[in-house]
């Protein structure tokens, strides 16, 4: 079954609309919301049902409580901050569950908003639990899921919430993310180039694996090139490497290769004598990594080399930056490349939390085709995998 959509349910005036949302946002040590963009991200969604004139129902979590209701994982924040965006009163509800709550919707009227406390102050929501499923429902009529970013998660708000209401369906941004990935997997303008970094090299092997079935070309970056260097024979001195995944590293480059896909690696890069901003560095090739230093930043060959693999892109996918960019002597090749993609006339699809912060500290954001909100999420589409959250709309939809 193909997925419903929030715009093709027949009647949204006076029904009370649950919406999964992803408010997990960044907050500092005052709980203030350093980075907004998962709320912005669903107001077309919020504005379209309060327009209709539902009763507009958000369920978030934010971090993880893990089963306790902890004040600094208070929706709190999130739901000022919608407030705010969307210049009208959005009430937080005291719980997420309970007859208070249950109180305080059936009392709304059409257009009204309330936010839900977070949901993962109870254990049920991770375990996917249907009697607190059956509980966050509230009552509510139409079930809306516009949570992307936390789609891969079988959890009762995403998964067994589902069974609880008779009419299910996806929201705008679920539509952009699906519309996106399917416009860069599915049938992707070719070539399609994959830029992968990033620390996490068990993570993103598994999404490299099944890229080499969809991709033309791959560039690796950041931490993860270190261990296919090291694979390839090279001395990395103390760069990062998962040692016990060199074997792996080493047939999936071989695979690539087998396939004709054109598999790029650094050849230069910023060393360090120690993991600090004020560490001594130097650009240094790929064989001449002093043993005791490690490269934090791919080198300017190195994105010379890059830029010029991206020149004949159709696509570009890209997770995980080239380098530490958190530290300023570490940041160049990150935002070097963040220019490359965004200067280039491909279809740009950028996912995970560091390379879209990335691409908002280099200004370039209005430049790349789609920052996808999720990070697990959209790697977990990558590698080719069924996301609980989209099944359970596709079973449900039309
Ligand atoms: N050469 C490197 N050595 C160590 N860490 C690196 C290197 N390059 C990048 N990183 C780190 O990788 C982290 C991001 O990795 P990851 O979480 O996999 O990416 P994303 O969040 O975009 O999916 C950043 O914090 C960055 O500092
Ligand atoms: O921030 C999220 O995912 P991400 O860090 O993969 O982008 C989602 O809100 C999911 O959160 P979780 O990884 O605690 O389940």
């Amino acid at each position: 079954m193909a997925i419903r959509y929030i715009d093709e349910i027949s009647e949204l005036k006076d029904k009370k609309v649950f919406i999964r949302v992803d408010f997990n946002v960044p907050l500092d040590e005052h709980q203030n919301i350093t980075e907004d963009t998962r709320i912005r991200a669903v107001l077309p969604t919020i504005n379209f049902a309060l327009d209709a004139g539902a009763k507009v129902v958000l369920a978030s979590h934010l971090g993880r409580p893990k089963g306790e209701r902890k004040p600094k994982y208070s929706m709190a924040p999130a739901a000022k901050r919608l407030s705010r965006l969307l210049g009208k009163e959005v009430l937080l509800a005291p719980d997420c569950i309970g007859s208070e709550v249950r109180q305080m919707i059936d009392a709304m009227k059409s257009g009204d908003i309330i936010m839900l406390e977070n949901v993962r102050f109870y254990e049920g929501e991770e375990k996917n639990d249907e009697n607190f499923a059956r509980e966050l429902a509230n009552g509510c009529e139409i079930y809306v899921n516009d949570a992307f970013a936390v789609s891969h998660r079988a959890h009762a708000s995403v998964e067994a919430i589902t069974k609880f209401f008779p009419v299910v369906a996806a929201g705008f941004l679920m539509k952009n993310e699906m519309n996106y990935f399917e416009k860069a997997m599915q049938k992707p303008i070719r070539p399609l180039v994959a830029i992968l970094g990033g620390a996490k090299v068990s993570g993103k092997l598994e999404v490299l694996e099944s890229l080499l079935n969809k991709v033309d070309k791959i560039i690796i970056g950041g931490g993860m090139a270190f261990t296919f260097l090291k694979a390839l024979g090279y001395n990395v001195g103390k760069s990062l490497v998962e040692e016990d995944l060199i074997e792996t590293a080493r047939s999936t480059y071989a695979k690539a290769r087998e396939k004709g896909i054109k598999f790029y690696l650094p050849v230069d890069c910023v060393a360090a004598d120690r993991f600090n901003p004020e560490a001594e560095t130097k650009v240094t090739t790929i064989q001449e990594i002093p043993e005791e230093w490690m490269a934090l930043d791919i080198g300017p060959a190195t994105v010379a080399l890059f830029t010029e693999a991206l020149q004949s892109a159709k696509t570009i996918i890209w997770n995980g930056p080239m380098g530490v960019f958190e530290m300023d002597a570490f940041s160049r090749g990150t935002f070097a490349m963040v220019t490359a993609v965004a200067n280039s006339y491909a279809l740009t699809i950028v996912g995970g939390g560091d390379t879209d912060s990335a691409v908002h500290r280099a200004g370039e954001y209005a430049k790349i085709s789609y920052i996808s909100t999720g990070g697990g999420a959209f790697l977990e589409l990558l590698e080719g995998k069924k996301l609980p959250g989209i099944k359970v709309l596709e079973e449900n939809g039309k």
